[in-house]
């Protein structure tokens, strides 16, 4: 019998719909059973740079990652031990001091752009999940919360956009779609997909009495 946690990674470009889609599985379990992990919450810590730098700073690349932190912290969830998760500040740009108590959970959810480029993170996954939306769309959704939510100017988005974002994405998120063992085109709108993922994670759970 399978003694670990199952985790399912859910990937994809930013604003594809990761969120959603990993909200919609989550929502569909007792919050007791599952967690979600955002690998955002483990960007390096910048907070001995001056502001000025850490806005310059590649955030699509997967050297801005603490991954070394966050294969820690997965094992010792599946190892159903607790670990404080760092909250992260998109308005400053770095890690906030405070951390959260993150319990041990029978799923865990792991969402993320760059989430299947390590392989020693892909190799801890029992489903991978890349969430295929097009770039149009994406970057027009990416433009409405990251002025509504995320504190950033139309300008900046874009340019942002055209220097990292759209590069990094084609160089290293797109190419970890072959290492999926699902496509879900359209994110979170996607409820056949969804609805498969959920009767997928539910008969895991029930053939290992964890249910
Ligand atoms: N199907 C959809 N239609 C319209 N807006 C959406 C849809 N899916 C997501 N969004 C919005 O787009 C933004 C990015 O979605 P999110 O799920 O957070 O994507 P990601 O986590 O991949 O960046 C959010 O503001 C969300 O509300
Ligand atoms: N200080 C930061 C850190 C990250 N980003 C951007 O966030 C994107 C990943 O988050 P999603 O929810 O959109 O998947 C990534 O594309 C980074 O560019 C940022 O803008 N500022």
């Amino acid at each position: 019998m399978n003694k670990k946690p199952i985790l399912i990674g859910v990937t994809g470009g930013s604003g594809s719909g990761k969120t959603s889609v990993s909200r919609a599985i989550y929502d569909s379990f007792s919050d007791h059973a599952i967690t979600m992990l955002e690998q955002d919450s483990y960007y390096k810590d910048q907070g001995h740079l001056p502001f000025d730098e850490r806005m310059d700073i590649n955030y699509d690349h997967p050297l801005a990652f603490d991954t070394d932190l966050l294969i820690d912290h997965l094992k010792r969830l599946m190892n159903y031990e607790s670990v404080e998760k760092p909250v992260y500040d998109y308005v400053s740009h770095t890690r906030s001091s405070e951390t959260i108590l993150q319990e041990p959970k029978e799923v865990i959810i792991l969402e993320g752009i760059l989430i299947l480029d390590d392989p020693r993170l892909r190799d801890l996954m029992d489903i991978k999940i890349y969430v295929d939306t097009d770039d149009d769309i994406r970057i027009i959704r990416r433009i409405k919360r990251d002025m509504q939510e995320r504190g950033r100017t139309l300008d900046s988005v874009i340019d942002q956009y055209l220097s990292a974002v759209k590069p990094m994405y084609h160089q290293f998120i797109e190419p970890t779609k072959r290492y999926s063992d699902l496509i879900v085109p359209e994110g979170g709108e996607n409820f056949v997909a969804i609805d498969l993922i959920k009767t997928k994670v539910r008969s895991i759970l029930s053939r290992e009495g964890k249910l």
